[in-house]
Protein backbone atom coordinates (compact mmCIF):
# COMPACT_ATOMS: atom_id res chain seq x y z
CA UNK A 1 0.00 0.00 0.00
CA UNK A 2 2.78 1.95 0.96
CA UNK A 3 4.19 1.20 -2.52
CA UNK A 4 1.40 2.28 -4.25
CA UNK A 5 0.90 5.99 -2.67
CA UNK A 6 4.76 6.97 -3.06
CA UNK A 7 4.09 5.74 -7.00
CA UNK A 8 0.97 8.32 -7.01
CA UNK A 9 1.97 11.18 -5.35
CA UNK A 10 3.80 13.24 -7.63
CA UNK A 11 5.03 16.36 -5.99
CA UNK A 12 4.58 17.81 -1.70
CA UNK A 13 4.05 21.45 -1.63
CA UNK A 14 4.07 23.74 1.31
CA UNK A 15 0.65 24.83 2.39
CA UNK A 16 -0.27 27.22 4.40
CA UNK A 17 -4.73 27.20 4.93
CA UNK A 18 -3.97 30.59 6.70
CA UNK A 19 -3.41 32.47 3.41
CA UNK A 20 -5.95 33.57 0.45
CA UNK A 21 -3.53 30.94 -1.41
CA UNK A 22 -2.62 28.05 0.78
CA UNK A 23 0.36 27.36 -2.20
CA UNK A 24 1.71 30.70 -2.48
CA UNK A 25 4.14 31.52 -4.14
CA UNK A 26 2.95 28.67 -6.45
CA UNK A 27 -0.33 28.73 -8.27
CA UNK A 28 -1.68 25.24 -9.39
CA UNK A 29 -4.70 24.93 -11.54
CA UNK A 30 -7.91 24.12 -9.16
CA UNK A 31 -7.94 20.87 -8.28
CA UNK A 32 -10.96 17.93 -8.95
CA UNK A 33 -10.53 16.77 -5.00
CA UNK A 34 -9.17 18.47 -1.88
CA UNK A 35 -8.84 16.28 0.97
CA UNK A 36 -7.84 17.98 4.49
CA UNK A 37 -7.70 15.49 7.20
CA UNK A 38 -7.11 17.09 10.92
CA UNK A 39 -5.28 20.22 9.65
CA UNK A 40 -7.87 23.33 10.07
CA UNK A 41 -8.68 22.80 13.61
CA UNK A 42 -4.98 22.97 14.48
CA UNK A 43 -4.42 25.84 12.11
CA UNK A 44 -7.10 28.00 13.23
CA UNK A 45 -7.19 29.76 16.39
CA UNK A 46 -10.74 30.81 16.04
CA UNK A 47 -13.92 30.50 14.34
CA UNK A 48 -13.66 33.12 12.02
CA UNK A 49 -9.89 31.99 11.22
CA UNK A 50 -11.42 28.41 10.53
CA UNK A 51 -14.37 29.81 8.30
CA UNK A 52 -11.63 31.98 6.33
CA UNK A 53 -9.61 29.00 6.27
CA UNK A 54 -11.92 26.91 4.60
CA UNK A 55 -12.14 29.99 1.84
CA UNK A 56 -8.45 29.81 1.01
CA UNK A 57 -8.58 26.10 0.46
CA UNK A 58 -11.77 26.06 -1.63
CA UNK A 59 -9.63 28.41 -4.05
CA UNK A 60 -7.94 25.37 -4.54
CA UNK A 61 -10.82 23.26 -6.07
CA UNK A 62 -12.50 23.47 -9.36
CA UNK A 63 -16.56 24.17 -9.86
CA UNK A 64 -17.67 20.83 -9.51
CA UNK A 65 -14.69 19.27 -7.68
CA UNK A 66 -15.01 17.72 -3.71
CA UNK A 67 -13.81 18.36 -1.16
CA UNK A 68 -13.51 15.52 1.45
CA UNK A 69 -13.02 17.14 4.93
CA UNK A 70 -12.04 15.38 7.99
CA UNK A 71 -12.73 17.19 11.46
CA UNK A 72 -12.27 16.39 14.73
CA UNK A 73 -15.17 18.14 17.04
CA UNK A 74 -15.11 18.91 20.62
CA UNK A 75 -10.93 18.96 20.92
CA UNK A 76 -9.09 21.36 22.70
CA UNK A 77 -5.53 19.61 22.48
CA UNK A 78 -3.70 16.50 21.33
CA UNK A 79 -0.40 15.16 22.02
CA UNK A 80 2.42 13.99 19.33
CA UNK A 81 4.67 12.35 21.76
CA UNK A 82 5.55 14.46 24.90
CA UNK A 83 4.30 17.50 23.22
CA UNK A 84 1.10 19.02 23.58
CA UNK A 85 -0.70 21.01 20.39
CA UNK A 86 -3.89 23.29 20.90
CA UNK A 87 -6.97 22.66 18.80
CA UNK A 88 -9.99 25.10 17.59
CA UNK A 89 -12.92 23.18 19.56
CA UNK A 90 -15.56 22.45 17.09
CA UNK A 91 -19.27 21.53 17.32
CA UNK A 92 -20.91 19.92 13.87
CA UNK A 93 -23.12 22.66 13.21
CA UNK A 94 -20.12 25.01 12.80
CA UNK A 95 -18.04 22.87 10.33
CA UNK A 96 -21.46 22.16 8.35
CA UNK A 97 -22.15 26.19 8.39
CA UNK A 98 -18.45 26.73 7.45
CA UNK A 99 -17.95 24.22 4.68
CA UNK A 100 -21.42 25.63 3.18
CA UNK A 101 -20.21 29.56 2.91
CA UNK A 102 -17.03 28.76 1.44
CA UNK A 103 -19.03 27.46 -1.21
CA UNK A 104 -19.54 23.58 -0.93
CA UNK A 105 -22.45 22.08 -1.32
CA UNK A 106 -22.53 18.85 1.35
CA UNK A 107 -23.58 15.32 -0.15
CA UNK A 108 -22.03 12.89 2.57
CA UNK A 109 -21.68 13.07 6.09
CA UNK A 110 -20.62 10.75 8.59
CA UNK A 111 -20.36 10.82 12.52
CA UNK A 112 -18.06 8.48 14.38
CA UNK A 113 -17.59 8.28 18.25
CA UNK A 114 -13.67 9.04 19.46
CA UNK A 115 -12.37 6.06 22.48
CA UNK A 116 -8.98 6.74 22.75
CA UNK A 117 -7.14 6.95 25.87
CA UNK A 118 -8.45 10.63 26.89
CA UNK A 119 -4.64 11.77 27.58
CA UNK A 120 -4.19 12.17 24.17
CA UNK A 121 -6.64 13.62 23.13
CA UNK A 122 -9.80 15.43 24.41
CA UNK A 123 -11.62 14.59 21.46
CA UNK A 124 -15.65 13.24 21.85
CA UNK A 125 -16.09 12.63 17.63
CA UNK A 126 -15.01 12.97 14.39
CA UNK A 127 -17.23 13.85 11.33
CA UNK A 128 -16.00 13.02 7.71
CA UNK A 129 -17.94 14.67 4.88
CA UNK A 130 -17.66 14.86 1.42
CA UNK A 131 -19.13 18.55 -0.55
CA UNK A 132 -19.03 19.85 -3.85
CA UNK A 133 -17.85 23.09 -4.83
CA UNK A 134 -20.63 24.72 -6.32
C1 LIG B 1 -2.93 16.72 13.65
S1 LIG B 1 -1.78 17.00 12.34
C2 LIG B 1 -2.56 16.07 11.05
C3 LIG B 1 -1.59 15.62 10.02
C4 LIG B 1 -2.16 14.76 8.88
N1 LIG B 1 -3.10 15.54 8.09
C5 LIG B 1 -2.81 13.52 9.39
O1 LIG B 1 -4.02 13.33 9.19
O2 LIG B 1 -2.13 12.71 9.99
C6 LIG B 1 -2.10 18.69 11.96
C7 LIG B 1 -1.32 19.18 10.74
O3 LIG B 1 -1.71 20.52 10.43
C8 LIG B 1 -0.57 21.18 9.90
N2 LIG B 1 -0.75 22.64 9.96
C9 LIG B 1 -0.67 23.45 11.05
N3 LIG B 1 -0.86 24.73 10.70
C10 LIG B 1 -1.07 24.72 9.35
C11 LIG B 1 -1.33 25.74 8.39
N4 LIG B 1 -1.41 27.05 8.75
N5 LIG B 1 -1.51 25.39 7.10
C12 LIG B 1 -1.45 24.08 6.73
N6 LIG B 1 -1.21 23.07 7.58
C13 LIG B 1 -1.02 23.39 8.88
C14 LIG B 1 0.57 20.68 10.78
O4 LIG B 1 1.80 20.83 10.10
C15 LIG B 1 0.19 19.20 10.96
O5 LIG B 1 0.80 18.41 9.96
Amino acid sequence: KEEKVRRTVKRVLKCDVTQPNPLAPLSLPPADCLLSALCLEGACKDLPAYRAALKNISSLVKPGGRLVLLAILEETFYMVGQRQFSCLYLDRESVEESVKEAGFDIEWLEMSQLCFPGTLYDAKEACVLVARKH
